[in-house]
């Protein structure tokens, strides 16, 4: 399934993306004075291979997540067992990408790739044994609208990258297949963007060594404070990414080796996702540092695969503006976030709606008889 993905993903197609310009430059508004929503919507033209491209609706927002054996060197302050916790805010809609999914309008699907503490049961709904364990749906308690669990757990947490690989090269490759999976079925399902969310205490220690392993810059350059740690907790998780990296040598030219390696199940499903994406040529909007990793390991396997991410926002992790940069990639917004969870892609949405709606509702100098300069 992965390497059919790879080779669905092609370039943008260059005649929908001068069709989109030359309507651009008729528009009622000065050339150029949307900034970069002009150069966003002729880069969903070429997506889509149509100008205008769709509107990017309905959004679906994709929230995968999964434990770190690494959280045993201390990199953190939180337990690991607020992982679970926060899954199970998520399904009872109380988190702020809650909040946020509600104003945009998105849909949650949260997605347990490795959660390694029991998820906290429903309220009222104290271990339905109607409910299938194993892969797949497990229920929508809520009703129609409701953040959806998907069981589809490859293992309840990585091992410590410290001391072995984080995942074999089978069980990163079932992440990324999950991943694909679920951008599939999420597009079967009528999705015109999709939205990458990820909770996971520790990743952002995996996240910083893969974007190190990735863009071959230094681990203290790649690396930032998380939740909030303290001065000696941020410098001793530098050294936890630099002997990682030290014990593996991984290689960027062999993605799942690196995923494997240093990585993460949430990191490997968000590179699945993408891929799948970009092969169905539907926009991925990516969140913070935890996605713009993943989007590292998806250029190293499908360079194309860029055509079809865009960027919510810059995280205030040092790695994300590291990572962002070597994507090529503005992000829209740069609030200082540092949450997690698709906040930051959420507020993005509005903003790509708005570029792509440009194409479809403004009239142009000639039909509206304003005169051009
Ligand atoms: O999205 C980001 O850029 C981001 C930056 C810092 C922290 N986070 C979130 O915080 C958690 C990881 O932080 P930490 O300090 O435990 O590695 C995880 O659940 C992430 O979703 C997320
Ligand atoms: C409370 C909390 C919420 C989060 N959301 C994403 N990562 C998180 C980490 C913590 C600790």
């Amino acid at each position: 399934m992965l390497e059919t993905t790879i080779a669905e993903i092609a370039p943008l197609d260059e005649p929908s993306m001068t069709a989109a310009r030359l309507w651009q430059a008729r528009l009622t508004k000065p050339a150029g004075s949307l900034g970069a929503l002009e150069e966003l919507s002729v880069r969903l033209a070429g997506l889509a291979g149509a100008s205008p491209p769709p509107l990017p609706t309905p959004a679906a927002l994709a929230i995968f997540a999964g434990d770190h054996g690494v959280h045993a060197q201390r990199v953190t302050g939180w337990p690991q067992e607020v992982t679970a916790q926060m899954v199970g805010n998520f399904l009872a809609g109380g988190a702020v990408v809650n909040a946020f999914a509600r104003q945009a309008g998105a849909t949650v699907t949260v997605v347990d790739v490795g959660v390694a503490t029991p998820l906290p049961q429903p309220e009222g709904d104290p271990g339905d044994p109607a409910e299938p364990a194993g892969p797949g749906d497990v229920g929508d308690p809520a009703g129609p609208g409701a953040p959806r669990l998907v069981s589809a757990v490859v293992r309840r947490g990585t091992r410590d990258m410290t001391g072995t690989a984080a995942l074999t090269r089978d069980e990163t490759r079932t992440a990324v297949e999950i991943g694909i999976r679920i951008a599939g079925e999420l597009i079967d399902a009528g999705a015109g963007i999709l939205l990458t969310g990820d909770m996971g205490i520790a990743n952002t220690t995996p996240a910083a060594a893969l974007i190190a392993a990735f863009t071959g810059v230094e681990a203290a350059e790649a690396t930032g404070r998380g939740t909030g740690v303290d001065d000696p907790t941020y410098q001793h998780k530098i050294e936890v990414v630099r002997t990682a990296l030290r014990r593996h040598h991984p290689d960027p030219a062999d993605p799942l080796g690196v995923l494997a390696a240093v990585g993460g199940l949430e990191h490997a499903a968000l590179t699945g996702l993408i891929l799948g994406a970009a092969a169905r040529r539907v926009p991925v909007l990516l969140d913070g540092v935890i996605a713009v990793a993943a989007a590292l390991a998806a250029v190293a396997f499908a360079p194309d695969a860029v055509g079809a991410m865009i960027a919510g926002h810059r995280s205030a992790e040092p790695g994300a503006a590291v990572a962002l940069r070597r994507l090529g990639l503005t992000p829209l917004i740069d609030l200082g976030l540092r949450l997690g969870e698709g906040t930051g892609a959420l507020l993005a949405l509005p903003v790509v709606t708005g570029a792509v709606r440009v194409l479809h509702e403004v009239a142009t100098f000639d039909s509206a008889g304003v005169v051009e300069k």
